[in-house]
């Protein structure tokens, strides 16, 4: 028997690489999107439904037609410094929107519920390593836009019996290692892609956001964690679902801290390329430190971050980007 995932969000950088593990393990996933901020040519290994997350009566078109055993939603905002200028637009798109889904999903029984949260969600902690049961308090309106999602669907599980593996994600990098797809947002404002666009000369330099952070060389830590082992464990979650585990969960990073300035010294190593770089001042609504002091992924779910080293995530972010592949 067929078995769909309705993947939201399938045609961004961790949807699309969703996608093609899902296909991998013999799913069919059916992206639903509204290509906002992704690419159709992402979507290569399931159908493209174009459609937003408001649009109820496209969603309910898009479970009557494909009937998914579950949903992997991803489709959202992301961008700390735009949350930061423009909060409305993160409240409407990631709470009103997700809400718009789960109620479509309760409605047509589709009771399994995979959700990409982040780690922004625990904001500022003082440099711990942070657990699934650290407190929630969000600095920015990106993370405060997460965290209300983890709300309703905390509120649906209790009311409807919606089943949810909840992700909150640390720093997401690398691509697909066969270059099939990778990470391709413009503007791009992730730290690995920007480094590498300052490296081909598509941009001057990079800025680092701030050198004055309480860390040993003053700018922000963060834990990497490569694309494809996310996705893995997004495969993980959804079988631990569809075996009626319960809910739960998940950090999903290594625990190993980097700054910005070790990232371009691997970055350095990684291409054989020096980045071009300058000091700037501190982008609002950054941590100091965001760093998962978590097992539960590796000894629950079975999880190996197996590509989650700086080096491997940076080249194969390397080999994506050579490609110059989308737009156009
Ligand atoms: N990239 C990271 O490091 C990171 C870290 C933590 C959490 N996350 C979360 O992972 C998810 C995916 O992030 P990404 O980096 O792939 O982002 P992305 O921007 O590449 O992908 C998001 C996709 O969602 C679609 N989308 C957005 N709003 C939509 C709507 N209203 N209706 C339909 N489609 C819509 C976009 O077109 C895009 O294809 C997001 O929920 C993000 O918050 C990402
Ligand atoms: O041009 C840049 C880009 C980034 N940085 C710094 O590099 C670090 C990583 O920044 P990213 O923009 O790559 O990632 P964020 O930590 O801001 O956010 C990412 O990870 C978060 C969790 O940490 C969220 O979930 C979010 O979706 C995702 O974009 C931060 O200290 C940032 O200030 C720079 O110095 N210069």
């Amino acid at each position: 028997m067929t078995k769909h995932v309705l993947v939201t969000g399938g045609a961004g950088y961790i949807g699309s690489h969703a996608c093609k593990v899902l296909a991998a393990k013999g799913y069919v996933p059916v992206t639903y999107d509204n290509l906002s901020t992704g690419w159709a040519q992402a979507v290569k290994f399931g159908p493209l439904v174009q459609g937003d997350l408001m649009d109820r009566a496209a969603l309910d078109r898009a479970f009557a037609e494909y009937q998914p055993v579950a949903v992997m939603h991803f489709a959202a905002f992301s961008q700390v410094g735009e949350a930061m200028s423009d909060p409305g637009k993160y409240w409407r798109n990631n709470v009103m929107g997700s809400l718009s889904l789960v109620e479509a999903a309760v409605a047509h029984g589709v009771l399994d519920f995979v959700f990409s949260s982040t780690c922004a969600t625990y904001g500022e902690q003082d440099g711990v390593l942070l657990t699934e049961d650290c407190r929630q308090e969000p600095i920015n309106a990106y993370g405060s836009s997460k965290r209300a999602v983890e709300e309703i669907l905390r509120d649906f599980r209790a009311a409807h019996g919606l089943r949810t593996v909840i992700f909150r994600y640390f720093n997401v990098a690398g691509a697909d290692p066969e270059a099939e797809i990778g990470e391709c947002h413009r503007p791009e404002t992730h730290l690995i892609p920007v480094m590498l666009e300052a490296i081909d000369g598509q941009r001057p330099e990079l800025v680092i956001h701030g050198d004055d952070y309480d860390t040993h060389d003053g700018t922000c830590v963060r834990d990497y964690v490569h694309v494809m082992d996310l996705v893995e464990a997004h495969v993980l979650g959804l079988e631990w679902l569809l075996d009626d585990k319960g809910s739960r969960v998940f950090n999903l990073g290594t625990g190993a801290g980097f700054t910005v300035k070790e990232v371009i010294g691997h970055a350095r190593a990684a291409t054989g390329h020096k980045v071009p770089h300058r000091y700037g001042p501190r982008r609002g609504g950054d941590a100091t430190s965001l760093v998962s002091g978590s097992h539960a992924a590796l000894t629950e779910l079975g999880w190996d971050p197996a590509r989650s080293s700086l080096k491997t995530m940076i080249k194969d972010a390397w080999t994506w980007h050579k490609t110059g592949g989308y737009p156009g």
